[in-house]
């Protein structure tokens, strides 16, 4: 097998892995949910796998049910469920559409009904009511993307103009138990950040959200002004939460397919969030260190690095990072570093992700591409493409942040 080839192979099974198929099933196992109405929202990116998944094993129990996921994300019908395909990361019309049938379908259930609540990332953008107008919205959102700010810094102020996130559907729902089930995308699993938390007690404040503003000298309208010194809610008595997956288990199963295919394998982290690209140059000094290396290697960290627009061309953080470990791991001997994100989509594009090994840096030289000046436009994808280093998964199913993989193959 090719390096490639085992690149393909470790995040097919570690995407495989981290599907919420099993964990969705043993958290509703057992479950009674009483003699009241029993109905279904999911959320996010992988709102539709989780949706399939509590449907299998509760079928009709579930009168109803809204599914909001990503656009090209929902793989067919799940009984009676409305299922609502929408904007990410900008919401558009059918999350705010998707979010009120959600919100339609709640709004009148009594104590002994049940929501159940299936949360997975990609949700601030695709469920969606908001307390301000959807162009305010979306210049924020844009605002918000292009500053650099970390996902709890960005969902802190989202919060703010929302009135399903913060744990305020938990609050239309009441008086009606929710029963939550959460996927974390992100690290640490903060359950009020997830999504935003849209059945969280937020442990965020308005003076927070202040803030931030204030540092990322985001453009406020007064309406913003005002609505950012409102609280959300501390806190609810309808809700109990589970939390399923997460990105310790994208790493786990990328390990354990790199050691059936003959690497030992070094778990660095969990919770990597640095710049894409230090990242990357970082890896690439890990393999510069071993290359003398008698046996075969692979460094996995798990994470979600963060990338500060500096150009304007096409590209993702999981793109960004393996081609800024391209320059350091060139020349060397059989050695490869990718990164993807779980969910398969990588910034704006098509691609989970990117690969490079050895030869990257000297194919795309000899082709006329600077690979720094690449990175300086945020022009990852191109560059990639021309190269045949994108990784192409389509959408997977769950969003549980990303992996980066550096193999020594000896
Ligand atoms: O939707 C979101 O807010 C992010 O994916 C984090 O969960």
């Amino acid at each position: 097998m090719t390096l490639r080839e085992d690149a393909n192979r470790i995040v097919s099974d570690a995407i495989t892995a981290a599907l919420p198929d099993t964990a969705v099933k043993k958290a509703l196992e057992g479950r009674s949910f009483g003699p009241g109405r029993l109905v279904l929202v999911a959320l996010g990116k992988a709102g539709w796998q989780m949706a399939r998944s509590a449907y299998d094993l509760l079928g009709e129990r579930i009168e109803a049910g809204v599914v909001v996921t990503k656009y090209q994300h929902a793989k067919g019908p799940i009984g009676n469920f409305k299922i609502v395909e929408a904007g990410h990361p900008v919401p558009d019309e059918n999350s705010f559409s998707g979010t009120r049938a959600a919100i339609d379908l709640v709004r009148d259930l009594g104590e002994d009904d049940t929501v159940l609540f299936l949360v997975s990332g990609g949700g601030s953008a695709l469920f969606e009511q908001p307390l301000i107008s959807p162009e305010e919205l979306q210049g924020l959102t844009g605002q918000l993307l292009a500053c650099g700010a970390d996902i709890v810094e960005m969902n802190t102020i989202r919060k703010r103009f929302s009135a399903v996130k913060g744990g305020r559907f938990a609050q239309i729902c009441a008086p009606a138990k929710v029963f939550s089930i959460v996927l974390s995308d992100i690290i640490g699993d903060p359950l009020d950040m997830i999504a935003s938390g849209p059945a969280y007690p937020d442990s965020s404040t308005s003076d927070q959200a202040r803030e931030i503003a204030r540092k990322y000298n985001l453009t406020l309208t007064p309406k913003m002004e005002e609505l950012l010194l409102q609280e959300t809610p501390k806190e609810l008595h309808n809700v109990e939460t589970h939390i399923t997956g997460s990105v310790r288990q994208l790493c786990r199963a990328a390990a354990k397919c790199c050691e059936e295919l003959g690497y030992e394998p070094h778990i660095l982290t969990a919770s990597l969030c640095c710049e894409a690209r230090e990242a990357g140059s970082f890896l690439s000094s890990i393999a510069q260190y071993h290359q003398d290396c008698d046996h075969s290697l692979a460094f996995i960290a798990g994470g979600e690095t963060v990338v500060h627009l500096t150009g304007k061309g096409l590209g993702g953080r999981n793109q960004e990072l393996a081609l800024a470990g391209a320059a350091g791991i060139a020349g060397l001997p059989a050695t490869a570093l990718f990164s993807v994100g779980s969910d398969g989509t990588d910034g704006p594009t098509d691609a989970a992700g990117g690969y490079v090994d050895n030869t990257t840096f000297e194919t795309l030289k000899e082709a006329g591409t600077d690979v720094f000046e690449v990175l300086r436009q945020n022009d990852s994808y191109h560059a990639l493409e021309r190269c045949g280093g994108l990784i192409r998964t389509g959408a997977t199913g769950t969003n549980v942040n990303d992996v980066a993989v550096l193999l020594l193959r000896r």
